[in-house]
C-alpha cells in the first residue's frame, strides 16, 4: 500500500518513538523488553511519515509510507548510515572491544593520536570531539545516535575515531552499520551471561566486530587470550596484528618492571627492541599499552612514529589512577569492575608493597552480578591488610546487606562497614600510615551513584580522597610527617 499524498524530504529517523518528529522514518525495533510495533500509533501521531516494520499490522494510517522488511534493524543500521552520508567511511575508525581495557585502550589511543590527527571518541566515558563533550548514554550507543554524531564529526573536520565496542553493542546490531579500519581485542571475562548466555555467545559477540572490518583493514589480538584468539584468527578477512607478554606476538613487552607510580618495559616490535618507561600501572595496563603501539603500526606509522607516540600515552582518569599528593602513602582509583580486575589491581599493590599496609575501599552493585560478591570477598581476604566496604550503585538493594555478602569472606584482613562511600574514602585517608596503599575500586571517573531513588550525584572517588587528604593533612609539614609516621 502506497498511499502517500505528497512526496516529503526525511527530516530525521528514529527507532524510539519518544523522540519522532515532523517528517520522519520510524522503524518498529522488537527489543527484550517491548515491541516498537506498539507505538506506530504515538509515531504517526508526532509527524512520521514513513514506518518501517516487520510484523503483520492491523492498521495502516492514510498518507503514511508503510515499508515491510525482513528485519528492521538491519534496514535501521543501513539507512542510518545513508542518511548521515556514510560518516565512518570518511575516518579512519577504531574500534576497541574486551571485556576490561576498552576505555582506557580507546582513550589512550585518542590521545596520542591527537598529536597527530583531529580526534574523535565515543564510549564509557563521554562523546568527545573538536570541542563537543556529551555523556554517551552506553558505552557503545545505538545506531542513530552514533551514527549522526560520527556525522557531526565528519563537518568538524574529524579525522579518526576510537568507539568502545561493547558485546551488548555488537549482539544488539548497533555497530552493524559502521565501516572500520582497525578493530581491537583485549581480553574476556566471564561477565554479561545474564545477556548472552554462555561464554561461546558472548565470545561469539565479541568476534563478530572482526567481521566488520573493511579488507584493507586491520585486526588487532591480544595473544595472551589464547581461546579467543584461537576462535577468531582463521577467520580474519584482513591484516592480522598481534600483541601479547606471555604469547609471541608482533609487539611484546618483555623485562616487565612496575612501579609505584610507572612502569618499564623492553619493547619488541618484529626484531627492533626499545627500552621505554610509560605512565601507567599495573601488569595489564602494559598490555592495553601494547594494544594502543599494534594500532600505530596498524596505521602503517613509520617505526619512529610509532617510537615518538609512546612518549605520548597518558594514564586515563579513573583508571588505576595515581592521585598527586605530596604524603608518603599512595591513593589510587580504579573503575575495576569485574572480579578479574579486581585481582590484577591487588596483585599490582603486591607487587608494588613495600613496607606499608594495602587497604581497599569498596563495594559491589546492587541487583546484578551476585556472585561478583563472594569472588571479590576472597581476593581481597587474599590480598589486603584492611578493607573498608561501602555504597557503590546499590539500586534497591540495600547497601548493609550487599557489604554483608563481601565482609562474610573476610576473614583476615581487618574489615567495618560504612555505608556512605565519603565517609569510607576519608576514613581511609584518615587511617593511612607510611607505606600504605590505599585502594578506592568500583566507580572510577563515575560522577554519580545510582540509588533506588535514581542517579545521585557524587564527586567522583579522585575528588572526594582529594579534599580529604587536603582536609585531613593541610598545614601539616611534609617533611615532620613522614618522621612521625
Ligand atoms: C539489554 C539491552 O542492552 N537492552 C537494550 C535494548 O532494550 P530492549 O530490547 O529491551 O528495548 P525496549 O525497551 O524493549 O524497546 C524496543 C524498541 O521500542 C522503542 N520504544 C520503547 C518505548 C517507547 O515508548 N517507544 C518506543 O519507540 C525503543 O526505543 C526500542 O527501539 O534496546 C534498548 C533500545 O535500543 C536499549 O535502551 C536497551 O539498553 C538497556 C537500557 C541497557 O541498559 N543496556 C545496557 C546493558 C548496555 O547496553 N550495556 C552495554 C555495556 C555493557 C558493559 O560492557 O558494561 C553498553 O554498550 O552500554
Amino acid at each position: 500500500m502506497f498511499d502517500v499524498e505528497e512526496e516529503f524530504k526525511v527530516v530525521s529517523i528514529h527507532s524510539d518513538s519518544r523522540y519522532v518528529g515532523k517528517d520522519s522514518i520510524f522503524f518498529c525495533v522488537d527489543g527484550l523488553s517491548v515491541d516498537g510495533h506498539k507505538y506506530i500509533e504515538d509515531a504517526v501521531f508526532q509527524g512520521a511519515k514513513c514506518i518501517v516494520y516487520s510484523k503483520p499490522l492491523a492498521y495502516k494510517h492514510r498518507g503514511v509510507l508503510y515499508i515491510k522488511v525482513n528485519n528492521v534493524l538491519d534496514e535501521l543500521n543501513r539507512v542510518a548510515d545513508v542518511f548521515y552520508d556514510h560518516p565512518s567511511y570518511k575516518m579512519t575508525m577504531i574500534g576497541v572491544t574486551g571485556s576490561s581495557g576498552k576505555t582506557v585502550v580507546a582513550l589512550m589511543i585518542k590521545e596520542v593520536l591527537s598529536h597527530y590527527l583531529k580526534m574523535g571518541y565515543i564510549g564509557t566515558n563521554n562523546i568527545e570531539y573538536a570541542g563537543v563533550i556529551e555523556q554517551c548514554p552506553y558505552t557503545t550507543p545505538e545506531t542513530i545516535f552514533m551514527q549522526r554524531h560520527l556525522n557531526d564529526m565528519v563537518k568538524r573536520d574529524v579525522k579518526g575515531v576510537t568507539l568502545e565496542v561493547s558485546s551488548h553493542g555488537l549482539a544488539l546490531k548497533r555497530v552493524d552499520g559502521v565501516h572500520f579500519d582497525i578493530a581491537i581485542f583485549t581480553n574476556v571475562y566471564e561477565e554479561h551471561l545474564d545477556f548472552h548466555g554462555t561464554m561461546e555467545h558472548l565470545m561469539a559477540s565479541k568476534a563478530k566486530l572482526f567481521t566488520l572490518i573493511d579488507e584493507k583493514g586491520y585486526a588487532i589480538l591480544n595473544t595472551d587470550e589464547v581461546r579467543f584468539y584461537n576462535l577468531v584468527k582463521d577467520s580474519i578477512r584482513c591484516h592480522l596484528l598481534t600483541y601479547g607478554i606471555e604469547h609471541k606476538a608482533h609487539v611484546m613487552a618483555r623485562n616487565i618492571q612496575l612501579f609505584i607510580d610507572h612502569s618499564e618495559f623492553d619493547l619488541q616490535i618484529h626484531d627492533d627492541l626499545r627500552h621505554v618507561s610509560v605512565p601507567v600501572l599495573g601488569r595489564f595496563n602494559i598490555s592495553n599499552v601494547l594494544a594502543v603501539i599494534t594500532s600505530m603500526l596498524a596505521l602503517e606509522m613509520p617505526m619512529d612514529q610509532v617510537l615518538e607516540s609512546v612518549g605520548y600515552i597518558r594514564g586515563v582518569d579513573g583508571r588505576m589512577e595515581l592521585l598527586e599528593h605530596p604524603y608518603p602513602f599512595t591513593v589510587i582509583v580504579d573503575y575495576c569492575q569485574h572480579a578479574k580486575s579486581f585481582e590484577k589491581v591487588f596483585q599490582f599493590a603486591k607487587s608494588v608493597q613495600t613496607n606499608g599496609r594495602i587497604i581497599a575501599v569498596f563495594g559491589a552493585p546492587g541487583k546484578k552480578n551476585y556472585n561478583k560478591r563472594e569472588k571479590i570477598g576472597k581476593l581481597a581476604n587474599q590480598y589486603c591488610n584492611q578493607v573498608i566496604l561501602t555504597a557503590e550503585d546499590n539500586r534497591d538493594e540495600d547497601i548493609h546487606d550487599i557489604c554483608l555478602d563481601i565482609q562474610e569472606y573476610l576473614e583476615k584482613p581487618v574489615s567495618v562497614i560504612i555505608e556512605d562511600r565519603r565517609i569510607a574514602i576519608e576514613q581511609a585517608i584518615e587511617i593511612a600510615n607510611h607505606g600504605d596503599i590505599i585502594l578506592i575500586l568500583g566507580k572510577g571517573h563515575e560522577q554519580f551513584m545510582a540509588s533506588s531513588i535514581g542517579n545521585e550525584p557524587y564527586p567522583g572517588d579522585k575528588y572526594v580522597a582529594l579534599e580529604a587528604i587536603d582536609k585531613i593533612f593541610k598545614g601539616e609539614d611534609e617533611d615532620e610527617l613522614q618522621q612521625i609516621y
